[in-house]
C-alpha cells in the first residue's frame, strides 16, 4: 500500500523539522564553547583578567538557564515556528556582534544575545519532535537530538580549534555566526508548523502561564523525574565538563593532552548512548528500568575511574561506557513529558532541563570547593559524582510508571 500524499507531505515536513531543530542545537552548542577555544587570545584582545574573560563567557548561561521555562511556556502557548526562527536569528546575531566589536561592553551584549537565541534550540527541537512523531519515537529521536549537540561540539571543537590556530579566534566566529544565519533562513523558508494544542490555544498569557506552571510545577512526580535526571546529568558538565582531566593530572599524574583524550570519551560515549538508549526504550515501549539500569552501570563506571588503578587505556574506556550509559538520562524527559498532558509538553521539557542546568551550576563550584577543603583532593571532591548518579537510581526507583494518555499512540 502507498502512502497518501497528504500523509507523505506531512513525513518529509517532519523530517525537516527534525533537521533543523537539531541544526539549530548543534549550532547553540558550538557558540556556547567557542570562547574556550582561544580563551588567551581572547582575553588579550578584550583587555581582560581570566576571571574577566571567565564572566564574559559565562553570560551566556546567565541568560540561557532562567529562559528555559519560558521558553517552554512560549512553545506550548504559540508553537515552535517563530521561536526558532527568532531564536537562530539572535543567536547569529550575537556571534557575529561579538567578533565585530572591540570593545568588552558590547561583547558582552553579543554574548548574552547568544545565551537569549540558544535558549530556544534543545526545548524546541523536542518540542518539534513530540508534535511531529509518533508518541513512540521521541526517546529515540530526542536521543538523536543530543547526539547532534555531542558529537558536533566535539568534532567542532577539534576542527575548529585548529581553524582558530591558522586563520584567528574572529575568522571562526564570523564563520559560525554565517552558519547560524543558515539556520535562520532554512527555518524562514522550510519549517512548518505542526499540529499541537497550541494551534488551537486561546487562553490569554497570564492565565496559560499560571494553569501551565501549577500542573508542571504542582506536579511530584515531575519534580522527583527532574531531580533524577539533574543527578544522573552531573557527571557530563561538572567530570567531563570542568573537572575530570584536572583530576586525571593531578591525581592519576597523566599528560594534559591525554587526560583531555580520556575525558573525551564521556561526550563520544554519551552521544551513542543517547541513541542507542532511546532507541532500545521505544523498542521496550519502557523507560523506568533503563533509567536504573543506565545509572547504576554510570555510577559503577566513574568510581572505577576514580579508584582503580587502570591503564589510560582503559580509563577511556570506562568513561566511554560511563558516557554510553550516562546517555540514558536522555529518557527522563520522555519520562516526564508522557506523564503530563501533551498541552503542556513543552513546559515539562523545559522544566526538567532547566533543573539539569542548575544542578551543574551548582555543582561545579562545589567540587571545586570541595577540592580545596580536601587539600586538592580532586578524587574525594570528585567522588560526588557516582554518589549523585546512585541516587538518582535510587529516586526513579520510587518514581510510579504512568503514561497520559495523550501520549498513547492512535497508531498513525
Ligand atoms: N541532556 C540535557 C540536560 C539534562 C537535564 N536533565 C537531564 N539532562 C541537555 O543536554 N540539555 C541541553 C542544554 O544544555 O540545554
Amino acid at each position: 500500500m502507498t502512502a497518501a500524499p497528504g500523509q507523505l507531505a506531512a513525513t518529509r515536513a517532519a523530517w525537516i523539522a527534525f533537521v533543523i531543530g537539531s541544526g539549530f542545537f548543534l549550532f547553540e552548542f558550538v557558540a556556547r564553547i567557542e570562547p574556550s577555544l582561544d580563551t588567551t587570545a581572547i582575553a588579550s584582545f578584550f583587555g581582560l583578567t581570566k576571571s574577566g574573560f571567565g564572566t564574559l563567557s559565562s553570560l551566556f548561561f546567565w541568560i540561557y538557564a532562567p529562559m528555559q521555562i519560558v521558553v517552554g511556556l512560549l512553545l506550548d502557548r504559540f508553537g515552535a515556528r517563530k521561536f526558532i526562527v527568532g531564536g537562530s536569528l539572535c543567536c547569529a546575531a550575537g556571534v557575529l556582534l561579538f567578533a565585530a566589536t572591540s570593545v568588552a561592553g558590547v561583547a558582552a551584549a553579543g554574548r548574552v544575545l547568544t545565551g537569549f537565541g540558544a535558549s530556544f534550540a534543545f526545548v524546541s527541537a523536542l518540542w518539534l519532535v513530540n508534535h511531529w512523531f509518533a508518541p513512540e519515537r521521541f526517546a529515540l529521536l530526542s536521543g538523536a537530538v543530543n547526539a547532534t549537540g555531542m558529537v558536533g561540539a566535539a568534532i567542532g571543537a577539534v576542527l575548529l580549534s585548529d581553524l582558530v590556530g591558522t586563520a584567528g579566534w574572529r575568522t571562526v566566529f564570523i564563520g559560525s555566526g554565517l552558519a547560524g544565519l543558515g539556520i535562520f533562513v532554512a527555518a524562514l523558508l522550510f519549517l512548518r508548523e505542526p499540529h499541537s494544542p497550541a494551534s488551537e490555544a486561546d487562553t490569554g498569557a497570564v492565565e496559560h502561564v499560571r494553569q501551565s506552571l501549577a500542573m508542571v510545577m504542582g506536579n511530584g512526580r515531575a519534580w522527583a523525574i527532574a531531580v533524577t535526571g539533574m543527578l544522573y546529568y552531573l557527571p557530563v558538565n561538572v567530570y567531563a565538563g570542568l573537572w575530570g582531566t584536572t583530576e586525571l593530572v593531578t591525581d592519576h599524574h597523566r599528560a594534559q593532552i591525554t587526560a583531555e583524550t580520556i575525558v573525551s570519551m564521556v561526550f563520544w560515549g554519551m552521544a551513542l548512548g543517547s541513541v542507542f538508549g532511546g532507541w532500545l526504550s521505544d523498542r521496550l515501549g519502557h523507560r523506568k528500568y533503563l533509567v536504573l539500569g543506565g545509572a547504576v552501570l554510570t555510577a559503577l563506571a566513574y568510581l572505577a575511574v576514580l579508584y582503580l588503578p587502570l591503564p589510560a587505556f582503559t580509563e577511556g574506556a570506562v568513561l566511554l561506557a560511563g558516557g554510553f550509559f550516562g546517555g540514558f538520562q536522555m529518557l527522563t524527559f520522555a519520562m516526564a513529558k508522557e506523564g503530563m498532558a501533551n498541552d503542556v509538553a513543552g513546559t515539562t521539557v523545559a522544566f526538567v532541563n532547566m533543573i539539569g542546568i542548575a544542578g551543574a551550576l551548582v555543582f561545579q563550584p562545589l567540587v571545586g570547593f570541595l577540592a580545596d577543603a580536601t587539600g586538592g583532593n580532586f578524587t574525594l571532591a570528585l567522588a560526588t559524582m557516582p554518589a549523585c548518579v546512585a541516587l538518582a537510581a535510587l529516586i526513579v526507583l520510587f518514581v510510579p510508571e504512568y503514561r497520559h494518555p495523550d501520549h498513547v499512540s492512535d497508531g498513525t
